[in-house]
């Protein structure tokens, strides 16, 4: 499977993904921007679903969300049945979400945190492994 970073979301969380990109980019990352290409207002869901939906398929494997609370972007990811979408706001959620719940996005509230957080996050994020065990059970029973 892929270790191409996903990366997506609206135009709220557009600065942030620019920059997140380029400092994916400069640690050695690579990075598949699925959107949007601008900070014109669109609708989150027309580069979501997209996204998930290329993990779905086992193309990408993990990936970070952006909009203004991280809320529209995590709600629509997780209607997907191969996803796991985490709103994280600080380091410690961020570790959780993957080792708790395997989690294969990290959806950021670019509105309500600082970038310098955020790329801490991200890093977290793509660094911790999940736990399994008595997590795996949990996450195993989330499909309905
Ligand atoms: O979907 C959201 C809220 O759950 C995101 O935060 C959006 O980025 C936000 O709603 C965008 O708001 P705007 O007023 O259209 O910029």
């Amino acid at each position: 499977m892929s270790d191409i970073i996903a990366i997506g979301g609206d135009h709220a969380g557009y600065e942030y993904k620019q920059r997140l990109i380029a400092a994916l980019k400069e640690k050695g990352y690579t990075v598949r921007d699925f959107g949007p290409n601008s900070n014109a207002s669109v609708d989150y869901p027309d580069y979501i679903h997209p996204l998930c939906q290329s993990i779905e398929a086992g193309e990408l494997k993990r990936g970070v969300i952006l909009c203004g609370s991280g809320n529209g972007v995590a709600i629509t990811a997780n209607k997907h049945q191969g996803i796991r979408a985490a709103i994280c706001w600080n380091e410690e959620l961020a570790a959780l979400s993957r080792q708790h719940n395997d989690a294969n996005l990290i959806s950021i509230p670019a509105r309500f945190v600082d970038f310098e957080l955020v790329v801490r996050m991200v890093e977290t994020f793509l660094q911790t492994e999940f736990e399994g065990g008595r997590h795996a059970t949990r996450v195993s029973k989330i499909p309905c």
